[in-house]
């Protein structure tokens, strides 16, 4: 029975160093297998609410069964009826830990017991390592997140472009299958200046947000959304070729144009978009997208681009350490 006392504050302190949600989840990861000795089985679900889209769902190791979103939501569901001291449930075998926040359960730590129960110490500690991940979570989240819109800020950008992109379009490589690209978009309200003088910023803030809502809406939950500036949007979302990823753009910009915005009526959106293929930088990449959004601009507005389609020459490339491949 030492474990608590051995464990508490030693790993309390490294959930703590964790600095990105991967690393975050890595190590929650390694002290759970840590505690469990590899014994039990083990999976943390959180309901979709908490789970923004960007977020991937931190599920460690599959129980046996597949839990359906369905399924997660009428379990949180079930450990919100029961008192807000509870600590952990028992059901089928399995320790049910709530994951909470600021007293809301966002979703809880499954795992499945080799023994009847756990020992009441680790039970408690584990309840207390949950207790510390899910906090340090919700602050590396919030600290990625712009506070009108929702979505994912700017500051995160570059380094969302450059860890997706890395990962994906090298497993692609890899495997020898080069149909699935990372594309990114940029789009940008059309006329929104005019927005803000008729009906004041309010108003026009309220666009922003609406128009966020769509986008997060619309696309994928492995796609990643982004308020780049004011009125600017940035998507990350792969796609199987550049035909396809217009068609999901069109398709974004046609929802746009047929929403109805309480005062303002209807807007529309322009947008260009790029394959994040042989870029050499994350800037190259905007760079291009924001030539394919100018040509929407200049060619009448609520209209997609390619940026291959513009028969641009790239850009000479620009040596740097940072590099997407
Ligand atoms: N309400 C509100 N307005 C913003 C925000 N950020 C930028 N803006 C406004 O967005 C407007 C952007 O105007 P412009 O860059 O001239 O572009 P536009 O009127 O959309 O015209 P086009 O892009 O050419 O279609 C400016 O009036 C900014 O003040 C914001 O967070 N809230």
């Amino acid at each position: 029975m030492t474990i608590a006392t051995q464990c508490g504050h030693e790993l309390t302190a490294r959930l703590l160093d964790q600095k990105s949600e991967c690393a975050l989840d890595a190590c929650f990861d390694k002290i759970l297998e840590h505690l469990t000795q590899g014994n039990h089985a083990y999976a943390l679900l959180f309901c979709k609410q908490f789970t923004p889209q960007q977020i991937p769902n931190t599920v460690f190791t599959y129980l046996e069964e597949t839990l359906t979103e369905a399924d997660i939501e009428s379990q949180v569901k079930r450990l919100e009826k029961l008192k807000p001291s509870v600590e952990v449930h028992y059901y089928h075998r399995k320790g049910i830990f709530p994951a909470k926040f600021e007293n809301n359960i966002l979703g809880f730590l499954v795992i499945e017991l080799i023994e009847d129960e756990l020992i009441s110490p680790l039970e408690s500690l584990i309840a207390h390592l949950l207790n510390v991940f899910v906090k340090q979570l919700s602050t590396l989240h919030y600290a990625c997140i712009d506070p009108l819109s929702q979505l994912l800020n700017r500051q995160t950008f570059e380094e969302k472009v450059l860890s997706v992109v890395a990962r994906d379009n090298h497993a692609a490589m890899r495997q020898g299958y080069a149909e699935r690209r990372w594309y990114l978009a940029m789009l940008d309200i059309d006329n929104f200046k005019g927005v803000n003088d008729t009906f004041g910023h309010v108003i026009g803030d309220e666009v922003i947000l609406l128009v966020a809502q769509l986008l997060k809406s619309s696309f994928r939950a492995e796609d990643y959304v982004f308020r780049y500036g004011g009125e600017e949007f940035a998507v990350l979302f792969p796609s199987q070729c550049p035909t396809t990823a217009f068609n999901g753009l069109e398709r974004i910009r046609m929802l746009i144009e047929a929403a109805r915005f309480p005062q303002v009526g209807s807007i529309t959106v322009s947008g260009g978009f790029v394959a994040l293929v042989n870029i050499g930088q994350t800037s190259e990449a905007v760079h291009q997208a924001d030539q394919a959004l100018y040509y929407s601009k200049q060619h009448g507005r609520n209209k997609m681009t390619f940026f291959d389609d513009l028969n641009i020459a790239p850009l000479e490339p620009i040596h740097s350490d940072i590099e997407l491949f």
